[in-house]
């Protein structure tokens, strides 16, 4: 079963359960499939989670009232935001690419550092807390040893101006940056509902409406990075957080490049690499629709279409064999759609095609959304994560241990 060994992808961490999955004051534990806060549906225990995933049938087209979204609140002020300019497929609250401009510099005297959010392969994401306004953001800390190490100069630079350049409801917010001798540190808002990874590993896989919802949205915000001429290159559950009232956020743009045409750079997670990218050829915005295709599988079915309990080599191989065993639970008009992005032909994958992310908007799994609405957090989210206590509630995160290496030190800058 495929299933449990895809927390191999998941950085280490410290979880109590040691599974990965259940965070320190979550009740739901990872027991079986009918626990599970989404497909539990089916069995009828009173979680939040349930009405949401029930409701979430009808949620895309829902003419409830407005959901009451959180008012994003900046460290320091000044936040330009400019009206909408024209894509190939307008949406509403399309924004103008206007570097985010924050009113003076951060230091890291400025925050109170507390737990580890997360970890990556360059450092860690702390929950901070700022002594001005009291409120609580997400600070990336990256070790630049380690980014040049890793030869990430460039992917790092890039990450911080693509972040600043970008506004758009389901993509991370980075309000500043600033570094030391040793480190890089990179002040987002605090994402409060956990990670997608983690609700998906309990929940073993999304009922058809609720991998609707998130890929509909993560649609939006591909449509809206690609306009930008960026692509985005990582996506994957683990870069979808949720925020207090259940809706995505994009976050590490590690990897998100701005690309006009073609690029080559490998990179990625291996699960979701398209074969254009794994034989080295050539690639564009073409990439993110694959992945899409692969997020949605991956939702509807708990596990990567290409995966097979063997090493990346292996993964490799069945991506660009590009053969999908579609399980027969998958609605036909999932199985519609993912055949035609998890599609090695790139004159055929949807997307890519003539009529752009509107192709994959207009498709028939996507009938009942309405996408107005979705962009404006104007439909009810099909899981709001249990986050009780005050803004800088950190309960939906698992547990790390924690950096040993004071920050700030001074010493040679790699
Ligand atoms: N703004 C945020 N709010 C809350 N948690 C966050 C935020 N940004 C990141 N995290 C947490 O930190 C984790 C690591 O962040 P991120 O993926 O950006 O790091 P990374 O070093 O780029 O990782 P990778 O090696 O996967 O590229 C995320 O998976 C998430 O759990």
């Amino acid at each position: 079963m495929p299933f449990g060994s895809l927390l191999k992808k998941k950085k280490t961490k410290d979880s109590p359960s040691g599974q990965g999955v259940t965070s320190p004051t979550s009740p739901t534990k990872e027991t079986s499939s009918t626990s599970s806060p989404l497909s539990s549906k089916q069995s009828g225990p009173p979680q939040s989670t349930t009405t949401a995933a029930t409701s979430a049938s009808s949620a895309l087209t829902s003419t409830n009232g407005p959901v009451e979204t959180k008012a994003e609140s900046t460290p320091t002020p000044a936040t330009i935001a400019t009206p909408t300019e024209a894509t190939a497929t307008p949406t509403p609250i399309m924004e103008k690419v206007v570097p985010r401009q924050t009113k003076g510099k951060y230091t890291l005297t400025d925050f109170n550092f507390e737990r580890t959010l997360g970890t990556g392969s360059f450092g860690r994401v702390h929950l901070v807390q700022s002594k001005h306004n009291q409120r609580y953001y997400a600070v990336k800390v990256l070790k630049k040893q380690q980014v040049v190490k890793m030869k990430q100069i460039e992917h790092t630079n890039d990450e911080r101006r693509m972040l600043q350049r970008v506004k758009h409801p389901f993509l991370i917010t980075l309000w500043g940056t600033f570094q030391d001798a040793k480190n890089l540190y990179m002040v987002m808002d605090f994402i409060e509902g956990g990670e997608l990874f983690s609700l998906l590993r309990k929940s073993q896989r999304f009922p058809n409406p609720v991998a609707k919802f998130y890929a509909a949205e993560v649609t939006l915000a591909l449509e809206y990075l690609h306009a930008q001429n960026i692509i985005y290159r990582d996506l994957k559950p683990e870069n979808l957080l949720l925020d207090r009232h259940g809706h995505i956020k994009i976050t590490d743009f590690g990897f998100a490049k701005d690309v006009v045409d073609i690029t080559w750079t490998l990179c990625g997670t291996p699960d979701y690499l398209a074969p254009e990218v794994v034989s080295s050829k050539g690639y564009n915005k073409s990439v993110d629709w694959w992945s899409l295709g692969i997020l949605i599988f991956e939702m509807l079915c708990g596990f990567t279409p290409f995966w097979d309990g063997g090493s990346p080599v292996k993964i490799y191989e069945n991506i660009l064999k590009s053969k999908v065993k579609y399980p027969p639970y998958i609605h036909h008009d999932a199985q519609d759609l993912l055949v035609q992005l998890i599609t090695p032909d790139l004159t055929k994958r949807l997307g890519n095609l003539h009529g752009g992310p509107a192709d994959v908007k207009n498709h028939a799994w996507f009938a009942e959304v309405t996408w107005e609405r979705l962009l404006k957090k104007d439909i009810d989210a099909p899981y709001v994560p249990p986050v009780k206590g005050g803004q800088g509630d950190a309960s939906q995160f698992d547990k790390y241990p924690e950096e040993t290496e004071e920050y700030g030190k001074k010493g040679d800058d790699p």
